[in-house]
């Protein structure tokens, strides 16, 4: 293995047009500069700067891909082999001119390379950018000291800071290349290395020149240094990047380099480094699915989609209907009367109108949506995703149409938040082609999609879903089936335990502040707020805890078997839904209003809510805060695992990333148990249970506690003690 590695990965030499000599950087699948490829590099260019016959240089990379930078594996190890700093410096003070041909992309590490040539041409598709600080990083091989002395400071800063990729006709108009073509930009590398053979380089030497600075520096970089704090929600990487850049201005290239090379140690041993990395990985493990079963992703076949049918053009059909239009899917979408008809109509077709102006795509797209309110119409479609109001009973009803209605083959999807995908296939002559994608709101915006299987899911309809959810540019995640899944059923304790801090004596205000500072874009309640808190409530009916159907038994605080908070009902029933009708756990301006203000009312309501309950008031702290509502998430992660429901814990966590904002800085609620400590958490559950035994889901699952009683192994094994703790059930 280590040997076909070795020979797959070098820096391929080669000579072209005489006297230039070709170095292809060759390291599948993308390039990156691992180890291996750094010490074949390194000889490669000694071979081609030593070479009396060759009179320019030019980079490339194999497979029309130029280089994806360091590799990132390499980063949890002890750095070996030549350095990239030194590399790069090599180049750049090379006699002879180094052209770089860039195709695909140069990223990163690849892109630092790149700027040591002395020259860059680049493929019109080809896309740079240094993603270092997504990774917790800042580009550590000269990148934050040559970017901004080649272009303006604002679009260095600017690069760096968010790592944003850019296509080479914008790379072309700021600066970083010298040409773009649509040709072959091999091919005109060469060409253009043989026409400047023997013209002075000295000015072509990024390290020489000094960062061309706006007239006001110092407020320039101030006023950076407070945007990027205001939106980093606690990263530490964009501040990072931010002083690198700085020293580019008020140091020497050698200076700065230093300082480079210091911030980035100091952020590659932070907790931040690793869990953007582990991040990087998970999120493309969710494409490596597998069900029980043994079916795969390897072994598995999508079918092709050519048309397909949403159902409900509310919130979420609206949404899904022109994600599926996005992807070039065209779309049957019904509603059930004239009114919702036109209105989800008049809606999608602004969206997509918006969509038309933003990427430019042709006209075509906005005629790919049709309008009916007959679900006959449906005959002819490969796919169709049901999104109606959250009701078992409707839900069925539509399902049974279905399944008489369109052809045999279709896939049948329900958008679900949290019923049994199981029961709604029932209805159904083809089970097997009915799985669960859980989009979420707004659903033409937001990466995530849970693909739901059910025990009678064939792995077709599976690997049919993911592939649309890759076609859509979604992550779409492969999880069974329960109430919930594993985003909503793992939220909902992170609701329940909010609920409960405000009867305690808290007031959402401070519960929200906490998770902001902790790096949620928003507060629960705030969330709340905006999406509606009838959405919760409807979700409480339809389950029997509350309303009409309400199942005998329980108390006013205590029903399904725990204690239970009728605080959102209260607010339900007199109307405060949040933004849409101007109050909820906040107030705001005017229904519709956008800024949450103090809700005196929900203060002093909670205060005669506590005391009619005879509920003690307590100091609900930050850490109280934080570990309340966090914990009996990440506890419920756990059993999720257990029952296999999540297949890793990498599958949790792009979940919760992608799907509930949960800042990438902390890996996602199961790593950031990893970094806060098995046993710590284990032990807050055990100290909150006993003061609240009331609420059993604060009791720690019996995985967390294996776990802890076999010394916290690392994340990556958890996979091994599921296993075995299954194989015992
Ligand atoms: C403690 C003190 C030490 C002090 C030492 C000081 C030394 C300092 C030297 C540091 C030098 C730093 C150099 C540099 O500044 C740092 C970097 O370059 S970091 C890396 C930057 N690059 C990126 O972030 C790019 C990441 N990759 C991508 O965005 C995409 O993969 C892509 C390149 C756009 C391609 O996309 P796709 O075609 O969709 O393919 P996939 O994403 O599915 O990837 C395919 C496959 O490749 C793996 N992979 C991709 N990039 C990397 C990488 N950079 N390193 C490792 N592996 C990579 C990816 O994981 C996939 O594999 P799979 O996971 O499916 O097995
Ligand atoms: N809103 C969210 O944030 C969100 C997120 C993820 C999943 N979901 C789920 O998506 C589904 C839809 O939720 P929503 O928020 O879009 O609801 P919604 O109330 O906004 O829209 C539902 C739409 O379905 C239509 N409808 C009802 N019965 C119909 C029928 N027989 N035929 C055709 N159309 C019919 C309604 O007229 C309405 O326009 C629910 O199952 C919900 O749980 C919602």
């Amino acid at each position: 293995m280590t040997q076909t590695l070795a020979a797959a990965t070098m820096a391929a030499y080669r000579r072209a047009a005489g006297c230039i000599a070709v170095i292809t950087l060759t390291n599948p699948p993308v390039n990156t500069l691992s180890y291996l490829l750094r010490e074949s590099f390194y000889e490669t260019f000694r071979r081609a700067n030593a070479d009396a016959e060759v009179k320019a240089i030019v980079i490339c990379g194999a497979d029309g891909k130029f280089c994806g930078g360091a590799d990132i594996k390499e980063f949890a190890g002890k750095f070996s082999g030549p350095s990239l700093v030194a590399l790069i410096d090599d180049v750049e003070q090379s006699k002879k001119p180094v052209v770089a041909a860039i195709e695909g992309m140069a990223l990163g590490g690849g892109l630092e390379l790149a700027l040591g040539c002395h020259y860059r041409i680049a493929h019109t598709k080809a896309q740079v950018g240094f993603p270092e600080v997504t990774l917790g990083l800042l580009p550590a091989a000269g990148g934050s000291q040559r970017l901004p002395r080649l272009i303006t400071l604002t679009s260095a800063l600017e690069l760096i800071t968010t790592g944003r990729r850019i296509s080479a006709p914008e790379a072309l108009k700021l600066g970083i290349v010298d040409k773009v073509t649509d040709k072959n930009a091999l091919d005109m590398a060469i060409d253009f290395a043989r026409d400047i053979i023997g013209k002075p380089l000295e000015s072509r030497r990024l390290s020489l020149r000094t960062t061309p600075c706006p007239p006001d520096v110092e407020s320039f970089l101030d006023e950076a240094l407070a945007s990027i704090r205001k939106h980093s929600r606690g990263a530490i990487a964009p501040l990072a990047c931010l002083q690198a850049v700085r020293a580019s201005v008020y140091s020497t290239f050698d200076e700065g380099l230093k300082k480079e090379q210091e911030l980035f140690k100091m952020l590659l041993t932070s907790g931040q480094a690793r869990a953007l990395q582990y991040s990087f990985f998970a999120q493309r493990a969710t494409k490596k699915w597998s069900m029980p079963s043994g079916a795969t992703w390897k072994n598995t076949s999508a079918r092709p989609l050519r048309k397909a049918a949403v159902i409900g053009l509310g919130t979420m059909g609206r949404g899904i209907t022109v994600a599926l239009i996005k992807a070039g899917i065209p779309v049957i979408a019904v509603e059930m009367g004239l009114k919702q008809l036109e209105a989800g109509k008049t809606v999608i077709m602004s969206m997509l109108e918006k969509e038309f102006k933003k990427k430019q795509l042709t006209k075509a797209y906005r005629e790919m949506a049709a309008f009916t309110l007959d679900l006959a119409k449906l005959q002819e479609v490969d796919l169709v995703v049901e999104a109606v109001f959250e009701n078992m009973s409707l839900k069925k009803q539509i399902f049974q149409q279905l399944s008489s209605l369109c052809s045999a083959d279709a896939i049948l999807c329900t958008n679900t938040s949290t019923l049994d995908i199981d029961e709604i296939a029932s209805v159904t002559t083809t089970p097997h082609l009915v799985v669960g994608m859980h989009f979420f709101a707004p659903a033409h915006v937001m990466k995530l999609l849970e693909v739901i299987y059910g025990p009678r899911t064939s792995p077709t309809a599976v690997a049919t879903a993911m592939q649309l959810a890759q076609q859509m540019e979604k992550v779409g995640v492969v999880v069974g089936n329960c109430n919930g899944f594993v985003g909503n059923r793992m939220f909902k304790l992170y609701a329940e335990q909010a609920y409960f801090l405000l009867e305690e004596g808290a007031i959402p205000e401070q519960v929200d502040q906490v998770l902001e500072d902790f790096g949620f874009p928003m507060g629960i309640f705030k969330v709340s707020d905006l999406s509606g808190l009838d959405i919760e409530w409807k979700i409480r009916q339809e389950q029997g805890l509350t309303g009409p159907k309400q199942i005998p038994g329980g108390s006013f605080r205590h029903r399904a078997g725990g204690r239970y908070s009728p605080l959102l009902d209260i607010l339900c029933e007199r109307g405060y839904l949040g933004q849409k009708t101007g109050q909820g756990w906040y107030l705001y301006e005017k229904p519709g209003g956008r800024v949450p203000t103090f809700n005196l009312w929900l203060h002093k309501f909670l205060e005669e809510y506590r005391e009619l309950h005879g509920i003690q008031k307590h100091y609900v702290g930050q850490d109280e805060i934080l570990e309340r509502c966090l914990y009996p998430l990440i506890n419920m992660g756990f059993h999720i695992l257990e029952e296999r429901i999540a297949a890793s814990p990498e599958d949790i966590d792009i979940i919760y990333v992608f799907g509930y904002s949960w800042p990438r800085h902390w890996g996602g609620p199961m790593f950031y148990a990893s970094m806060v400590g098995l046993p710590r958490v284990l032990d807050k559950l055990n100290y909150y249970h006993e003061i609240h035994p009331d609420i059993p889901t604060l009791e720690p699952s019996s995985l967390l506690k294996k776990l802890v009683a076999n010394g916290s192994p690392p994340i990556g094994t958890w996979g091994a003690f599921i296993k075995e703790h299954n194989s015992k059930l």
